[in-house]
């Protein structure tokens, strides 16, 4: 850095913050000039998680994160807000259309929307703030501000406090996440025109809200406001919600979603947003061509996808390679077209999601250690928070058959399950595909209150390489939700479930 103290002076007032500016960034030098084991770009729950393991491997580390607070898209933006408003959303609608169903009178319902924004900050600030102080437990240095790659084992920090920290490391890891995939044509203005940022943090519940993609935001987010009392229509581009969901369970969460009151424009694309005089204007034509149609709300959710984020990340000058899509390209261990560069999380092909960020970060700063570090994709579950919650592990039914498998299926209805019964909440299903000859477990998808949780015991059987069997034989506490687990498993392995 060469910024003469000299011209400093000249400028008058401006020369004592160009000194300090100076001197910082002398400081910074010298405190980094010792080499780390890892510096880690982002402190996403993929960068975070790879700190803190780095630091409880015994290796040097820092981290570099430019949005001022830990936790990424996940705490800040994305899983955690979510869950709250989904909570205290589903906590409204239950008192007001449910509690009577299980003799309890309330009287009027009604919810202070900023009292609930506020719970959802609360929640929010407690667990970043909570990450510093891991950090700290596990020695890893957290620096605040934008990083960029200089070389394979350098990293320029701009501090967010106006200094310039040069970094040197032995290995790097890229842990820069993703951001919202834009709509051409619907520019986002976070206020009317919202993407799952703007959503999280609407001043009042909008009356008329139009989704635009029937993925995991747009049926979660739509979800909160359509029970506060939204009219809320999704429109997507393609013939079914969420594509990736089995397509039998896929259509029994449709159907729930539509119960609900959420409204379905199916095979539909937006090719036009406007804001006039308050309200947005929005121009619909058929995904396959066809005449045009317009419709207004009060917001519009933006919710067709992410996109890895590497924007002034400095890829280009260490020759760190993207596909097509912008995506970090890696090898089986996580290592980039740059030998001490490593990738993880929302950055690299695969599921954008939390915990599958955070397994790559374990597996990356393990390698890096000489461990044999490792992820089995194959058993990533994924959950929609929606009520019903809908979960998944391993391969659909469809992908079991479309990778040869000749599979055997079996199904289980939660209304025939005692404990959903007794709790008055049965919509819901189990299916279990296992493989027709060896009756080894390909897929587990669940459907009914508590999906996300439940479905562990499916990814641990996968992990192991369990049969449907083996799930059938193994004794579930009465009464739970589980058991319907077991009775499709049995259904699978036996071709009769015991309660149906
Ligand atoms: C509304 C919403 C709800 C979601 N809900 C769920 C859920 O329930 N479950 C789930 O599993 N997933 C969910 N996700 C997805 C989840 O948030 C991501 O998969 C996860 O955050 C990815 O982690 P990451 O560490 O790879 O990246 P991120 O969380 O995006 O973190 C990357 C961090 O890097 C920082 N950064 C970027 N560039 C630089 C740079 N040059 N220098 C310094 N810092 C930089 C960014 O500021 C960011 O904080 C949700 C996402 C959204 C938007
Ligand atoms: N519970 C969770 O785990 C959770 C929650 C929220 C987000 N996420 C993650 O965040 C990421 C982004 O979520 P998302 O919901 O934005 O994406 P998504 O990929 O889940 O869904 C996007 C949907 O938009 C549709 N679409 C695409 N272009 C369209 C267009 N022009 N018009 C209409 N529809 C269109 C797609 O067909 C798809 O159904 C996902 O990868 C997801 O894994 C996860």
């Amino acid at each position: 850095m060469a910024l003469p103290v000299q011209t400093c002076s000249r400028r008058g007032g401006q020369a004592y913050r160009y000194l300090t500016a100076f001197l910082n960034q002398q400081r910074s030098y010298a405190s980094a000039a010792a080499e780390k084991d890892v510096v880690v770009i982002g402190g996403g729950p993929g960068g975070y998680v790879a700190a803190i393991k780095a630091g409880q491997l015994g290796l040097s580390v820092a981290c570099v994160e430019g949005r001022g607070t830990l936790g990424g898209t996940c705490l800040n933006v994305g899983c955690i807000p979510s869950k709250a408003l989904l909570n205290s959303s589903h906590m409204y609608a239950d008192a007001k259309h449910h509690f009577k169903n299980y003799g309890i009178n309330v009287g009027e319902v009604s919810y202070d929307f900023s009292a609930i924004q506020k719970q959802k900050d609360t929640a929010v600030a407690g667990l970043t703030k909570g990450i510093e102080g891991l950090f700290k437990k596990n020695k890893v240095d957290y620096l605040k501000g934008w990083g960029k790659l200089v070389s394979g084992n350098e990293v320029e920090v701009a501090g967010l406090d106006g200094a310039t920290t040069r970094l040197r490391a032995k290995n790097i890891l890229i842990a820069t996440g993703s951001e919202v995939t834009p709509l051409p044509g619907v520019p986002i203005d976070e206020e009317k025109i919202v993407s799952s940022t703007g959503a999280l943090a609407l001043k009042s519940v909008p009356r008329e809200m139009v989704v635009i993609g029937a993925g995991y935001i747009g049926l979660e987010m739509g979800s909160v406001y359509q029970r506060l009392g939204a009219q809320v229509t999704v429109v997507e581009f393609l013939d079914n919600i969420v594509p990736t969901m089995d397509a039998e369970v896929r259509r029994a969460f449709h159907r729930s979603l539509e119960k609900q009151g959420l409204k379905f424009k199916m095979a539909t694309k937006v090719t036009k947003g406007e804001v006039v005089d308050g309200r947005v204007k929005l121009t619909l034509e058929p995904a396959k061509g066809g005449a045009a149609e317009s419709m207004e709300c009060d917001v519009c959710l933006v919710s067709i996808g992410r996109r890895p984020f590497t924007k002034g990340l400095g890829l280009e000058n260490v020759g760190v390679k993207t596909d097509s899509r912008g995506r970090v390209e890696i090898d089986s261990h996580f290592r980039t077209s740059v030998p001490s560069v490593y990738a993880i999380g929302d950055v690299v092909p695969g599921p954008m999601l939390a915990h599958k960020a955070e397994e790559d970060g374990v597996a990356a700063v393990e390698i890096m250690a000489g461990k044999h570090g490792h992820v089995n994709y194959a058993t990533v579950p994924s959950i929609c928070y929606t009520h019903p919650e809908v979960a998944s592990v391993g391969m659909t039914e469809d992908e079991a058959k479309g990778k040869g498998h000749e599979v055997k299926v079996g199904k289980f209805p939660l209304m025939a399950n005692s404990r959903a019964r007794a709790v008055g909440d049965t919509d819901g299903m189990v299916k279990v595909v296992a493989d027709k000859k060896t009756d080894k477990l390909l897929g587990v998808h669940i459907m009914g209150p508590n999906a996300g949780e439940m479905i562990h015991e499916a990814a641990l059987a996968l992990e192991y390489g369990a049969s449907a069997e083996d799930i059938a034989r193994t004794c579930h506490g009465h009464p739970t939700l589980s058991e319907a687990v077991k009775e499709a498993a049995l259904a699978a392995s036996f071709g009769k479930a015991i309660h149906m």
